[in-house]
């Protein structure tokens, strides 16, 4: 299965991503390296191309500790896999050769290292530069998501990414400091909100006796009505029962889909009424998930016959199952 593939980068306002001058030009503020640190702890590889590593001389380590300790503790490297795409061998010297984490090179199209990186059992894959690899990976549609940070600098000339390749569709908007970061997906309309509804489990609490799960309710037309995750607001809450109660009786409902990265219950230990049923009776007329409810916390879970003896059509996107569960899985 190919991995999840976030491209990540900043430009400056005049769209460079360095300067043209042999040192390494950080565009970034501290709060958004930071930010980038805590999305680089998240993921199972980080790629970037050989001119990258020649021009920055990057090491692309977690950095901060209490964030390499969390990925100890679950029984991860403390960073992620470092992939060079690469036709020649690393300099000599170059700091991405040494530990503590593993470092490989790759050659192939984007879809040839995806799949590689798949069979090593790379889930999530972070993209970080340079221009070459980023327009290739755009271009070649093998992005999902890309997180494009706006730095206040103006660098005049230095490299850039351009090209062609899938349309992206704004997904959120942050100031971070004094940057911005835009957030983006690529993708069919399912591919998009379902790996949306994936990574919003990651920020569930924690519990030992029920599932992390992201919910993302959307309008016919294509807008978002409303999204969240288990636990949000209440500690008994399932993600999509937090997400219909916020959105009550809104007619558009009728014609929605909702995107939730497990198959919603259809049975419930701590409440009456099973997700199943509120999405039924909220009249939702189509559910897409990620993953079938294992039989963890009920016997023989029904959620998806339950639905569709309901009327409501329900689809099954097996690609996002490994992203459902790594996000279900973080801590
Ligand atoms: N602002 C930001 O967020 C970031 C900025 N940058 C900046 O980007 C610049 C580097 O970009 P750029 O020069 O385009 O270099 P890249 O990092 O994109 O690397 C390009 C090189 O990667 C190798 N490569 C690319 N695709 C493949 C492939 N499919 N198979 C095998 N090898 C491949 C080739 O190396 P080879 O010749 O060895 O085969 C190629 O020359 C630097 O200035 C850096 O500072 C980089 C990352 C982030
Ligand atoms: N300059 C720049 C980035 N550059 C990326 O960070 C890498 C270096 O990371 P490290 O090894 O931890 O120092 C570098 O090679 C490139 O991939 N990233 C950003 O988010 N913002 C920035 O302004």
């Amino acid at each position: 299965m190919r991995p999840h593939v976030l491209a990540s980068c900043a430009v400056s306002l005049d769209g460079f991503l360095d300067d043209a001058t042999p040192q390494r030009r950080i565009l970034s503020g501290p709060a958004d390296l930071d930010r980038v640190d805590e999305e680089r702890a998240k993921v199972d590889a980080i790629l970037v191309g050989a001119g990258t590593v020649r021009a920055d001389d990057p090491r692309l380590l977690v950095r901060a500790p209490e964030r390499r300790a969390a990925r100890t503790a679950r029984g991860l490297p403390e960073s992620p896999l470092r992939v060079v795409l690469t036709t020649r061998a690393l300099p000599d010297g170059a700091r991405i050769r040494s530990g503590p984490a593993e470092t490989i090179t790759l050659a192939g199209t984007p879809g040839e290292v995806l799949d590689e990186l798949g069979c090593r059992g790379v889930v999530r894959l972070m993209v970080e530069g340079g221009a070459s690899v980023l327009r290739e990976f755009l271009s070649a549609g093998a992005v999902d998501e890309l997180q494009l940070v706006l730095a206040p600098q103006l660098v005049g000339e230095g490299p850039r990414f351009t090209g062609g390749g899938r349309a992206p569709h704004l997904v959120g908007t942050r100031t971070i400091g004094e940057d911005v970061l835009l957030r983006y997906r690529f993708g069919d309309a399912d591919d998009r909100h379902l790996a949306e509804a994936c990574v919003l489990a990651e920020n569930c609490p924690p519990s030992a006796t029920a599932f992390s799960v992201g919910c993302v309710v959307v309008a016919d037309d294509g807008t978002v009505l409303g999204s969240g995750w288990s636990r949000r607001d209440h500690p008994l809450d399932h993600a999509e029962e937090g997400v219909l109660r916020a959105l009550g009786n809104d007619p558009r409902l009728r014609r929605a889909t909702l995107y939730s990265s497990l198959e919603p219950c259809g049975a419930r230990a701590s409440r009456p009424d099973p997700c199943a049923a509120l999405i039924a009776r909220a009249g939702i007329p189509r559910v897409v998930h990620a993953w079938r409810e294992p039989p963890e916390f009920v016997a023989a879970p029904s959620g998806t016959e339950q639905l569709e003896a309901a009327g409501t059509e329900v689809r099954h996107v097996p690609r996002w199952e490994p992203l459902a569960r790594m996000c279900a899985a973080r801590r």
